[in-house]
């Protein structure tokens, strides 16, 4: 576990645009394939999106997936995936074959079906994900007190009365997010404060869902100085 703090905002979404870029050249020279990336939805996890900057070469030979996504129509501003497009995928013009989205609202009979395909065209693990924290310490669509923190089989689930708007919802699972080799979380703002501190104390998980995630070989927090305030010194 490891903690990087920068001084605002901007500077951490540099930085993790920064990092991000020399950690996508790293595995595409160490594994010999496409890295497997996982984005997540918010606000700061878009703005890292907006600083990434080419060679596009680079990015366009990478497969991109969700760690979760809001479940309604494809063309819903609320879609991580069209607000990923709008910051970042088209910009680079990433070919649809590598872009993997979670399905929309309307597009599978259920969140089941579709929370289960979704899981059948995974791979077996991915090289790196991004998460986001909320103010209660979720991450992905895994909230405090929800039965889908107690998933041990299925990879993908549906989500019904988040907390966080739009109620319904896809998440990957524990087990999914678990199997990664690498895990950074990116949090900005006072307000995540506590939940950063929650999280980095041990927290049981049921209270603070991004305490049950850690990455195979590196498990990392991309902080700045607000996010951070509430930890020891
Ligand atoms: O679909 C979602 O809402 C996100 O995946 C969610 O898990 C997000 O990452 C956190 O809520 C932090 O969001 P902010 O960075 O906007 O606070």
């Amino acid at each position: 576990m490891t903690v990087q703090i920068l001084e605002d905002r901007d500077a951490l979404a540099r930085a993790v645009a920064h990092r991000l870029t020399e950690r996508i050249d790293e595995l595409r020279r160490s594994t010999g394939r496409r890295p497997r990336l996982v984005l997540t939805g918010g606000t700061i996890a878009n703005e890292v999106l907006a600083q990434l900057v080419g060679p596009v070469s680079l990015w366009r030979d990478v497969d991109y997936y969700w760690g979760d996504e809001r479940y309604v129509p494809s063309d819903d501003d609320d879609r991580n995936e069209k607000q990923a497009r709008e910051a970042f995928l088209t910009r680079f013009e990433i070919p649809e074959d590598r872009i993997h989205p979670m399905p929309a609202a309307g597009e599978f009979a259920s969140k089941d079906d579709a929370a289960d395909a979704y899981a059948a065209q995974l791979p077996e693990s991915f090289d790196l994900v991004l998460l986001g924290v909320g103010p209660d310490a979720h991450v992905a669509s895994l909230f405090p007190g929800f039965p889908q923190l107690d998933e041990k089989e299925r990879r993908v689930v549906p989500v019904d009365d988040s907390p966080k708007p739009p109620p319904e919802r896809l998440s990957l699972t524990y087990p999914m997010l678990n199997s990664a080799t690498a895990v950074w979380f990116v949090v900005a703002g006072e307000d995540k404060a506590p939940a950063v501190a929650a999280a980095l104390s041990g927290a049981p998980v049921d209270e603070a869902p991004a305490a049950g995630v850690r990455g195979v070989e590196e498990t990392l927090w991309l902080l700045d100085t607000d996010s951070a305030s509430r930890l020891p010194r």
